[in-house]
This record gives structure tokens, sequence and C-alpha cells, in this order.
């Protein structure tokens, strides 16, 4: 529909081809996400491994306890050293709310299959050294109860410094996207991911602009319920066709599926 207005608009405004080109080159490449207030999502960390002696942005993850962190297995595969650092917004400036702390192990799901994202199981707890301070810029999440399903076009907000274009760059500023729910029944359609998506997997998103990107991996898929926040999904995975593709929504891991889990970890 979007692209047969835009085409209606070329033919009858031949002179602002540019303005129109302009307008598709960006709808095409925006992921959708917008700058984030400083501090307006506090339990989100930025999970950072070393390189040489850098220390590299890889993935998001969401405070659960002081000194526990959920992200997605498929984060923490490389055998680095990592860190995660909480209380950021900026990640080429000191904000002066930034606390880092060294990851000291790992718990990643038994069942974790990296080689196929697609059977689930993609989430892990980080431990780690010490305690974090919490404040007004570092707060714990609050999780869904066991096995909770939110409903179709449910309301969320995917947060994280990913891409904002397929295999494009980081931002510095943490970004954030309005992602509806796309219920089970609908992403397992053949249209949708079919038999990609399982029932521990909650999909968000698909509608060709709005999207997570590389980077966001193992962040938050954040929900309002009864006027709080709670952590619904950990970012799992995209097509392989591109961050944004139409009708292959974001796929998160189903927090709700994995309490007792959780519960067992952390
Ligand atoms: C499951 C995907 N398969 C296809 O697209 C094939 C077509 C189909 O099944 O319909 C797939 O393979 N996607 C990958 C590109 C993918 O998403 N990979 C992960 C990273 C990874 C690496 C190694 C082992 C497991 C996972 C990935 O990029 N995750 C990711 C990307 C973006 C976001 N996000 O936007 O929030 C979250 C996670
Ligand atoms: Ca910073």
């Amino acid at each position: 529909m979007l692209r047969l207005l835009v085409l209606a608009a070329l033919v009858l405004c031949g002179h602002c081809a540019d303005e129109n080109l302009r307008f598709i080159e960006d709808n095409t490449r925006v992921v959708g996400g917008t700058n984030s207030a400083p501090n307006a999502w506090p339990w989100q960390i930025s999970l950072q491994y070393l390189s040489g002696s850098s220390w590299y942005h890889t993935c998001g993850g969401s405070l659960i306890r002081a000194n526990r962190v959920l992200t997605a297995a498929h984060c923490v595969d490389r055998v680095v050293s990592f860190r995660v650092v909480l209380g950021e917004h900026n990640l080429s400036a000191n904000d002066g709310t930034e606390q880092i702390i060294a990851v000291s192990s790992i718990r990643k799901h038994a069942n974790w299959n990296s080689s196929n994202v697609a059977a689930g199981y993609d989430i892990a707890i980080l431990h780690l050294a010490s305690s974090a301070t919490l404040n007004n810029y570092v707060k714990l999440a609050a999780l869904p109860g066991d096995g909770v399903v939110l409903a179709h076009n449910y309301g969320c907000t995917i947060t994280g410094w990913g891409r904002t274009t397929t295999g494009g760059s980081l931002p510095s500023i943490l970004q954030q996207a309005p992602l509806p729910v796309v219920a089970h029944s609908t992403c397992s359609t053949s249209s949708y991911w079919g038999s990609t998506v399982k029932t521990t997997m909650v999909c968000a998103g698909g509608n060709g602009v709005q999207a997570g990107c590389n980077g966001d991996s193992g962040g938050p898929l954040n929900c309002p319920v009864n006027g709080v926040y709670q952590v619904h999904g950990i970012a799992s995975f995209v097509s392989s066709l591109g961050c944004n593709a139409y009708l292959k929504p974001t796929v998160f891991t189903r927090v709700s599926a994995y309490i007792s889990w959780i519960n067992s970890n952390v």
C-alpha cells in the first residue's frame, strides 16, 4: 500500500522526484528507531567483549538481579572476556552514570544449539563479578509471570544499540522502536516465519520499517503491563534477508516460557 501511494505521488508530482526518492530511500533504509531519553530503560545493559586492548559492544541484556543479567545464549558463544556496562546511554561518551562490571561466569541453557537458533533455548544468565549499585540510572527489570502470553498487536518496545540499517553501523545513543506483538498463530503461517517460530518465542514487528538489528541481540522486548514495563522477550533472530524484511518480525525468546529455568540459574 505504501509503495502504491509513493508511486502515485511520483506520477502526480514529477518535479518532486528528488523529494520522493529521498522519501523512498529513507523508508527502505530506516529500521525505525529513535534516540531514547537518558535513563528511560535503566535495566538495559551493553554487553561488551575484549579484543586487543579495546572493548566492543556486541549485544544487549537486562539486569534481573544486582549481579545477574539476562541475555541471549548466542551472544556468549565466543570464548572471550566479557563485561557489562550498566547505566549506559551514549556508547561513545562518558555520561557519568555508567557502571562497568566484569562477567565472572555464564549459564547458557543446556539445550541451546548454536547451529540451530530456530530450535529456541536462546537464553543465558551472566553472573557478574560484583553487584551493581541500583539508582535512577540502573534498575532491575520486571519479568512476566510464568506462561503469560501477550495478545496480537500488544504494544511493546525494542531497545538497543543495534545497527540502524541492515549491515550499517552501530549508533552511539541507545535506540528504541515500537514493535507490536505478532501472535504465534499469525507468525507461524507460511507468509510469516512458518514452522521456524516456536511457541517458546515471541514475534514482534514485521511491517518492513521498524525492526531490531544486529547488536540488539540479547536485549529486551519491553511491554507495559498494568503501567509497569516487563521484559517479555530476549532478541534472538531476524531474517537472513535483512533486519526489517517485510512479514519477518524480529523473533525473541519468550521470557515467560523460561521462568523456572531463570529461577534455577539466577
Ligand atoms: C533464523 C533465520 N533464518 C532465516 O532467515 C532463513 C529463512 C527462514 O527460516 O525463513 C536466521 O538464520 N537468522 C540469522 C540471520 C540470525 O538471526 N542470526 C542471529 C545471530 C546468531 C548467530 C549464531 C547463532 C545463532 C544466532 C542474529 O543475527 N540475531 C539477531 C539479529 C537481530 C536482532 N534484533 O534485531 O533484535 C536480534 C537477534
Ligand atoms: Ca557512555
